[in-house]
């Protein structure tokens, strides 16, 4: 019998580090990922070239790109917020770049300092770049289920941005439950809304697990469908500009709901769990609060 498989993208070196309070050494970064890369993962997302005013955290992403061993079968994504995050990803030899997006006024506004009508406008020439260098984009909607500055978000709303990332040309959107409030009473009626403008193999789920629930929502975007799912080592990180938020679902627990529902990731559980001992060990006591740029 066929085995299902499942992609776990692992996101901590971003999205994990880029909420960590005080400056996580470059070495450090580049440790991790090269322990993660040795743990079989095809898709890591290493850095982003956003604002260094904005995320003090990933200033050091050309030097990360630089530094680390790449294995020729992962892909190396990276977060690129505007035009010159994109000509810099290139030239640090980024293998994907991914915009972001948000299903929330206030998030975008706090997140990108512009609209979303703005946002998608921004991350036009972008994509326009992006196909001509053929480079895959990846797209993000935050806030699918709840917003830390507005509460809850209409379906409708992330089904219309994930439509919008689409039709510019990203291969998959990944739906970013940025508060990890998401419960599959939440989570449902979005992926309904979503799935009916979205092919389900473009779609990917990224939960937080503020609420511990995170394992629930991913259960039920697996009875919907989805494969593909971005994880944390270590549960590291959380949102700069979702306070509150907790961490990334930790890979780990994936990993362990993947193995019980009898889908193959095709990850090294020896090298998980050695990049899993690293990860914690640098992870500081406390994470960044709200941060503000102005
Ligand atoms: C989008 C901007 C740049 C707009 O920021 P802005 O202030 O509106 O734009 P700006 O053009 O005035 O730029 C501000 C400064 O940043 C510089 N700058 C401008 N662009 C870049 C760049 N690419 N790389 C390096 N520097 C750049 C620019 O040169 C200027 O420098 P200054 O004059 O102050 O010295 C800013 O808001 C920003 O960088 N935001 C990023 C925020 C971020 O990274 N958030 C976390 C990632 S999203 C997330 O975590 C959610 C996700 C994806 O995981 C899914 C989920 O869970 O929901």
């Amino acid at each position: 019998m066929a085995v299902d498989k499942v992609t776990i993208v692992e996101v901590g070196p971003r999205d994990g580090l880029q909420n960590e309070a005080g400056f996580v050494d470059t070495s450090q970064k580049v440790a991790l990922i090269n322990l993660l890369s040795d743990c079989g993962f095809r898709r890591i997302e290493a850095t982003s070239f956003v604002s260094p005013r904005w995320v003090p955290q990933m200033a050091d992403a050309t030097e990360v790109m630089a530094r680390i061993e790449r294995q020729p079968e992962t892909v190396y994504s990276v977060l690129t917020p505007n035009l010159r995050g994109f000509e810099a990803a290139v030239a640090a030899r980024a293998d994907e770049v991914a915009i972001f997006a948000s299903a929330s006024e206030t998030f975008s506004r706090r997140n990108i300092n512009c609209t979303i009508a703005e946002s998608l406008a921004r991350f036009r020439p972008l994509a326009d770049a992006a196909r001509r260098a053929a480079i895959p984009l990846r797209g993000y909607v935050s806030c699918v289920v709840e917003c830390p500055y507005e509460g809850p978000v209409l379906p409708s709303a992330v089904a219309r941005v994930t439509a919008e990332l689409l039709a510019l040309g990203c291969h998959e959107v990944s739906l970013g439950d940025t508060l990890g409030q998401g419960s599959p009473e939440t989570i449902g009626p979005m992926l309904d809304s979503v799935l009916a403008v979205a092919p389900v193999e473009r779609l990917a789920g990224h939960f937080h697990d503020t609420n511990g629930r995170a394992t629930e929502s991913i259960e039920l975007s697996l009875n919907r469908g989805i494969r593909v799912f971005d994880s944390a080592i270590g549960g590291l990180g959380g949102c700069p500009y979702a306070p509150g938020a907790k961490g990334n679902v930790d890979t780990m627990k994936v990993q362990a709901l993947m193995e019980r529902l009898g889908f193959e990731t095709g990850l090294r559980t020896e090298g998980l769990e050695a990049a899993n001992a690293f990860a914690l060990a640098m992870r500081p006591n406390e994470r960044v609060s709200t941060q503000s740029a102005r």
